[in-house]
């Protein structure tokens, strides 16, 4: 008669384990004496400790796979928010997610943990210091921002003390570091075509960028805390370098650390914001012709010139969570992790 082997404590998944905070994630289990199963639809790299299982988080049998045995799961896929392609979201984050959820009861996973995003609450308004019981947007500004909103509601109220399952939803902000394919080469990108010039707004907004070693503790911190009788279970926590900068300050300093000037001159926000939304309308109107990728999208330019900075003390409180690398410093391993990108490289 076959066995049935008890989920270790120490097993885990991390379905998007290939990318930039999966890979982070994984590489931090596996320093605490995790095993890890990574599940994502490309393998990026090899790892001792870690077994690959390609696939598509849609495909419950191939998840089954990589869930045989597990007892944690974390949840860290998604498409790129760039990709700003409204049917692959609905697949991947809200179809998709309730597979996930799927198939982690019939594998028997006791703890379920998901990247969600502090964006679920952001409407293009300022918030400030904002809290885990603001409202999710009404109008969320994008496709990526509708889709994840659905995809939080799903699993938390996926949590379950009678069937033994537990969710979780982890919100960072505005992730960086080493490795990063969005913030960072976007910038570089957009400075290297001279498109770096002019500071959205006066330049005096705060916001979170939220170094990935510190959003890695807080998903482990989520994962080591959740259990039936603590207040984890069902609830969404802010996870954040709690530094708010000023978002044209944080650009100037990965700007000027890899040799670029830093933007100087201003252009009111809501002209830029206009233009923007006036471009995406062109791109989608013109899609069934033409690709075009606008590099100011009216989701980047309502980031870049309003203040979105939220509250970490429901997870100071509930999970001891501290960022364990400071603002300047984490700015100083991300410039020296992009040789590649320096002006002139
Ligand atoms: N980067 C940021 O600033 C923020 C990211 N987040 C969330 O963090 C999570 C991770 O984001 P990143 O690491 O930045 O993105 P990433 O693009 O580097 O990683 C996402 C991974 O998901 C995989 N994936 C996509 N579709 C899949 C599918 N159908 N089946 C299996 N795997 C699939 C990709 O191959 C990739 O390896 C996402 O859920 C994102 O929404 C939340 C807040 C901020
Ligand atoms: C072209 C410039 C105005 C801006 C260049 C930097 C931007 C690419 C990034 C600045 C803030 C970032 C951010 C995200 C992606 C990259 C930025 C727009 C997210 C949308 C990623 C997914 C999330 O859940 C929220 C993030 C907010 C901040």
């Amino acid at each position: 008669m076959a066995t049935r082997t008890r989920p270790s404590s120490k097993r885990c998944a991390v379905i998007g384990g290939s990318g930039f905070l999966g890979r982070h994630l994984v590489e931090r289990l596996v320093d605490r004496g995790y095993t890890v199963n990574v599940f994502d639809i490309r393998q990026a790299y090899e790892l001792p400790g870690v077994t690959f299982h390609q696939g598509d988080l849609c495909d419950r049998q191939a998840l089954l796979l990589a869930l045989k045995e597990v007892s944690v799961v974390f949840h860290c896929a998604s498409p790129a928010p760039a990709s700003d392609d409204r049917a692959l979201f609905q697949r991947v984050n809200i179809d998709g997610t309730r597979t996930v959820i799927q198939a982690c009861h019939e594998a028997g996973v006791q703890k379920l943990i998901l990247t969600s995003s502090a964006s679920v609450v952001f409407e293009g308004t300022d918030i400030k210091n904002g809290r885990e019981d603001l409202p999710y947007a009404k109008k969320p500004i994008d496709y990526y921002t509708e889709t994840k909103i659905v995809q939080e509601k799903l699993v938390l109220e996926a949590c379950s003390k009678e069937k033994g399952f537990l969710t979780v939803a982890i919100r960072p902000h505005g992730i960086f570091g080493p490795r990063d394919p969005q913030l960072v080469p976007i910038l570089i990108d957009t400075a290297r075509r001279g498109k770096m010039k002019f500071i959205i707004g006066d330049g005096s907004n705060l916001v979170d960028f939220t170094y990935v070693e510190n959003v890695v503790h807080g998903h482990i911190l989520a994962a080591e805390h959740l259990k039936a009788d603590s207040p984890l279970c069902g609830q969404a926590y802010h996870i954040t370098n709690d530094e708010p900068v000023r978002f044209w300050d944080f650009m100037s300093q990965i700007l000027e650390g890899l040799g670029y000037s830093a933007p100087r001159y201003h252009l009111p926000y809501t002209l830029v914001y206009g233009i923007a939304l006036l471009l995406w309308l062109m791109a989608l109107v013109l899609r069934p012709l033409i690709r075009i990728k606008p590099t100011f999208t009216p989701m980047r330019v309502a980031l870049a010139g309003t203040h979105h900075y939220y509250s970490c003390a429901r997870a100071k409180k509930d999970m001891g969570y501290q960022p364990l690398v400071p603002l300047r410093e984490a700015i100083v391993r991300t410039v020296e992790s992009y040789p590649h990108l320096r002006k002139g490289a």
